[in-house]
C-alpha cells in the first residue's frame, strides 16, 4: 500500500507520517517512510540543487522537470523496490505536491505539469491525506521550527492561502484517493484522525 501525506509547509505532514509510520510497525507491517523532493540517494542531490543556492536559478519549468527527474528516481529506487516486497510506503508529499506548488498557483503551467507526469510518473499513490490547516497558524509552526533549509517558505502568507486551496482541490480532482483531515488539534488526535480517514 502507497501512501502520500500532503499540504501546505508546516501543515504537520512530517510528524503524522512518522505517527502512521508507528502506527502501522504497530500492526506488524513493514514501512519505508520517505519524504520528497528526496528519498532516495539521486533524489535528495536533486533536492539540493533545488532548495540551495540561488532562488531564480532555475526557470519555472526546469524547476518542474528537476521535481520530476526526483520523483522518477524516488520511484525507481525507493517506492517501487518496497511495495514490489510487500511493505507499506509513507511518504511525506508526492506528484499532488507538484500539481499545487508548480501547478496550481502557475495555471499556465498546469499542462506541463500533467503531461510530465503522464510521460515519467505514470502513477498516483493508492490513498493520499491531505492535512488542512490555517496558513497563518502553519507559518507560526514553520517559524518556530527556526527552518532556514526551505526558500520556498519565504513566500508570504497569500501564497500559502493558494496553496491551501490548490489542496482542497485534489480533494474533488481525485475523490476516490484523495481526504482531507483538519490538522488544527494536538498531533495525537490528528493522527487518529488520518487513521480514520485511511
Ligand atoms: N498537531 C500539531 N500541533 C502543534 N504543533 C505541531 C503539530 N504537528 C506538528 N507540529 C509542529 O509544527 C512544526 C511543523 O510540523 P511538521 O510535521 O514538520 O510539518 P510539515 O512536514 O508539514 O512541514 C514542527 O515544529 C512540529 O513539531
Ligand atoms: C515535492 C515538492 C515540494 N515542493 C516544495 C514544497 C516545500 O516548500 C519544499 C520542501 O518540501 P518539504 O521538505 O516537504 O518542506 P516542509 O517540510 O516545510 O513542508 O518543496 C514543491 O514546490 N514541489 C514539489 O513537487
Amino acid at each position: 500500500m502507497f501512501i502520500s501525506l500532503e499540504g501546505i509547509d508546516g501543515s504537520g505532514k512530517s510528524t503524522q507520517a512518522r505517527l502512521l509510520a508507528e502506527r502501522l510497525r504497530d500492526r506488524g507491517h513493514e514501512v519505508v517512510l520517505t519524504r520528497e523532493p528526496g528519498g532516495s540517494d539521486g533524489a535528495e542531490a536533486i533536492r539540493r540543487l533545488l532548495v540551495e543556492g540561488d532562488p531564480d536559478r532555475w526557470s519555472a519549468e526546469t524547476e518542474i522537470l528537476l521535481f520530476n527527474a526526483a520523483r522518477r528516481d524516488h520511484l525507481e529506487r525507493t517506492i517501487r523496490p518496497a511495495l514490489e516486497r510487500g511493505a507499506w510506503v509513507v511518504t511525506d508529499r508526492f506528484a499532488d505536491s507538484t500539481r499545487v506548488y508548480q501547478g496550481a498557483t502557475r495555471g499556465e503551467l498546469r499542462g506541463l505539469v500533467d503531461r510530465l507526469h503522464e510521460l515519467v510518473i505514470g502513477r498516483e499513490p493508492d490513498r493520499t491525506i491531505v492535512i488542512d490547516m490555517d496558513p497563518a497558524a502553519a507559518l507560526k509552526r514553520g517559524l518556530a521550527r527556526g527552518s532556514g533549509e526551505d526558500r520556498f517558505e519565504e513566500f508570504g502568507l497569500g501564497f500559502q492561502e493558494k496553496l491551501r486551496a490548490g489542496f482542497l482541490a485534489l480533494a474533488r480532482d481525485f475523490p476516490e484517493r484523495v481526504r482531507v483531515v483538519d490538522g488544527m488539534a494536538d498531533a495525537e488526535i490528528v493522527a487518529a484522525r488520518v487513521a480514520e480517514a485511511l
